[in-house]
């Protein structure tokens, strides 16, 4: 961020009752001090990093995350857009919009400085509105626009992540990629995907059935087809989490993985998992010029 960029957000700022900015290292940081909750987020990649109501830290973030321009910081609610993951394993439609020979994974919005547009605040909620500006990401050829709203309050977080079609029509996937707490990943479970289909991206991405409920005993990324709200369990709490997406990732790097991540504790594994409000693969989407989607998640304390 410039420092006219961050004067332009203090100045924002000004007469807001909850929210404050800081510099973190690199990263210009909104924290969020309300009487019911608090949450902090990047204008890079429009990142949400902590959200903490009902005396509970309902996002997990890395001891080691980096405030560092340019790299998104593990934990949070990265943005993935516009592909998801390894750009060669995202439909054509997709791939042709690319125009770098080594395309980031997961797309470059999470790791672009945002604009803070718009927040409104009030005795129960604030709702927090960012853009990322089109036409000016070297490695793709789309025109689309992408914004992302937050709406926080005690009762449940939700984000809505539109893309609005430029003069071109666009093609992409995406997924809002939620790092969730745990404080024993042998004792954490999901449901709400038995009987669906899925892809395992371990095995050679097959597509296999789930029996019962998601535990993890090893490392997983699996691309789920979800119908149905996920229940999501831990020793600490149980969390609901709906969305209007057709596709939910279900990731854990395990024992070996994590050695090799970036910004990630070697024992992190145990006490983290992430569950991805996604619309990849089959479920990527299509635009005509000027038309909108938005992708939305809800996370509720059950
Ligand atoms: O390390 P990152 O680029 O942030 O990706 C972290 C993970 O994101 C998703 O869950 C993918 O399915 C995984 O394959 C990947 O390892």
């Amino acid at each position: 961020m410039t420092e006219q960029q961050y004067t332009a957000l203090q100045t924002k700022l000004t007469d807001a009752q909850y929210l404050t900015c800081e510099m973190k290292d690199e990263l210009a940081v909104i924290n969020v001090r309300h009487p019911l909750f608090q949450a902090e987020l990047t204008t890079q990649g429009a990142q949400l990093l902590r959200f903490r109501a009902q005396n509970r830290d309902w996002l997990w973030l890395s001891d080691k995350a980096e405030y560092k321009r340019g790299t998104s910081l593990r934990g949070g609610i990265p943005v993935c857009w516009p592909w998801f993951g390894d750009a060669a394993k995202n439909p054509a439609a997709i791939q042709t919009m690319i125009s770098s020979d080594q395309p980031p994974a997961h797309g470059f919005a999470r790791s672009h400085e945002w604009e803070l547009r718009s927040f409104s605040e009030s005795d129960e909620a604030i709702e927090i509105h960012l853009a990322l500006a089109p036409g000016q990401h070297p490695s793709w050829k789309g025109d689309a626009s992408v914004e992302l709203n937050m709406s926080l309050s005690s009762a449940a977080l939700s984000l809505q992540l539109t893309t609005t079609a430029g003069k071109s029509p666009a093609c992409y996937s995406q997924a809002l990629h939620t790092y969730f707490p745990t404080s024993e990943i042998d004792s954490t479970h999901i449901e709400g995907l038995s009987g669906n289909r899925y892809i395992d991206a371990l095995d050679q991405w097959s597509e296999k059935t789930q029996e019962g409920t998601v535990t993890f005993s090893e490392e997983t990324d699996r691309i789920y087809t979800v119908d149905r709200p996920l229940i999501l369990t831990t020793p600490e709490y149980t969390m609901r989490l709906t969305g209007n997406n057709h596709t939910a990732v279900v990731w854990n790097p395990w024992i070996d993985k994590s050695k090799r991540l970036s910004q990630f504790d070697d024992g992190a594994w145990q006490r983290m998992f992430c569950v991805e409000s996604a619309n990849v693969m089959q479920d990527a989407v299509q635009l005509q010029p000027g038309e909108s989607h938005t992708l939305e998640m809800r996370l509720e304390l059950e």
